[in-house]
């Protein structure tokens, strides 16, 4: 056990409310508690923690303080259906996993993507259970404006989307998600039914082994439903796949409305075409993201369901409180 008084180097590997398990360099993990409202952590913090004075641990020993939490690469914000705020820190790429069936919500992908771009973390997308074949075409079409965003040569496409079928191919998709992963830190998101476990599971074989008996600890005999979970996909511990319950309402009000154009690609791409330089895009004339809208007479770049999500989360921005 680590000497009392030293404040030692670690990863936020899962939270539980307010505790926090706690990794070291040579991987041994530990249930931590803030020390105070600043030194509250997210899974993905580098943190300096305190081990407990022996005696002092609530636990059997192996607990510890967090003491400071080290300055973020990037927050990434969301919302759950309590409307209480969670998060990850730290994260290179966040990958929604979507599947053919249950039909997806376009705005909660929307939502979700807006949300990496505003963080500045690369989403990447992937539609699972290619093997129901009519269900996935009907889906794959609906990504459409996903699958071609920002223009149609495929190496200038803004956002990849990769077909799965875990259950069915598992081997050839860890082969294609591996490459992507690799090196890189990816929060996991994806409404439920869309085949998180059966990921997590492909590509952690030991995933219950490294949640370990700290995390199961923490969760029984408490109240605790949702938690977020770093697991390692390597042994060197250089891959890092979160993951986080709850693909319900993502709130976006860290943002202003005046945010959203430049976090939706396809419109980003012609806001600053427009007459006035600070044009909503839902009224004005001369307004060169509205003529860019697909109608039934022309095909336009961008879609006219993205264009309704834009005018209904500029209204919820508008009229909703902060908080
Ligand atoms: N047909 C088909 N079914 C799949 C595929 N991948 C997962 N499933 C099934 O879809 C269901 C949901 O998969 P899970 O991995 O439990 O999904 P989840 O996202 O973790 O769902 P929650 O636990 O509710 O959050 C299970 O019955 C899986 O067997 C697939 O590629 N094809
Ligand atoms: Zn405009």
């Amino acid at each position: 056990m680590a000497e009392a008084g030293a404040r030692l180097e670690g990863l936020v590997v899962a939270s539980h409310g307010r505790h926090c398990v706690v990794e070291s360099a040579d991987g041994q993990r530990r249930i931590c508690h803030p020390r105070g409202k600043k030194s509250q952590a997210v899974v993905g913090d580098r943190v300096l923690w305190q081990p407990a004075a022996p005696g002092q641990g609530r636990g059997q020993g192996d607990e510890g303080t967090i003491e400071r939490v080290q300055e973020r690469r990037n927050l990434f914000y969301r919302q759950d259906e309590v409307r209480t705020k969670s998060f990850a820190a730290n994260l290179d790429q966040v990958l929604i996993l979507i599947a053919a069936e249950p039909v997806f919500s376009e705005s909660q992908l929307a939502r979700a993507l807006i949300a990496a771009e505003a963080a500045q973390i690369t989403p990447l997308i992937a539609l699972n259970k290619s093997d129901l074949v009519e269900p996935f075409a009907r889906a794959w079409e609906r990504l459409w404006p996903y699958r071609h965003m920002g223009g149609e040569q495929d190496t200038k496409h803004h956002y990849r989307v990769l077909p799965l079928s875990l259950t069915e191919s598992g081997p050839v998709d860890r082969d294609a998600l591996l490459p992507l992963l690799a090196g890189k830190t990816t929060l996991v998101l994806g409404p439920s039914g869309s085949g998180k476990s059966t990921l997590v599971n492909l590509l952690v074989p030991h995933a219950k082994a490294q949640t370990g008996e700290i995390s199961q600890a923490l969760n029984s005999g408490r109240h605790t439903t949702t938690s977020t979970q770093l697991y390692w996909i390597d042994e060197a511990r250089t891959t890092a796949l979160i993951d986080s319950p709850g693909f319900q309402e993502f709130g976006l009000r860290h943002l202003a409305p005046a945010d959203l154009a430049r976090c939706m690609p396809d419109i980003a791409a012609h806001a600053g075409e427009c007459r006035f330089y600070n044009c909503t895009h839902l009224h004005e004339p001369g307004c060169a993201v509205r003529a860019q809208v697909e109608t039934d007479d022309s095909p336009g770049t961008i879609s006219a369901s993205r264009y309704r999500i834009y005018g209904e989360l500029f209204a919820e921005l508008s009229e909703a409180p902060r908080y």
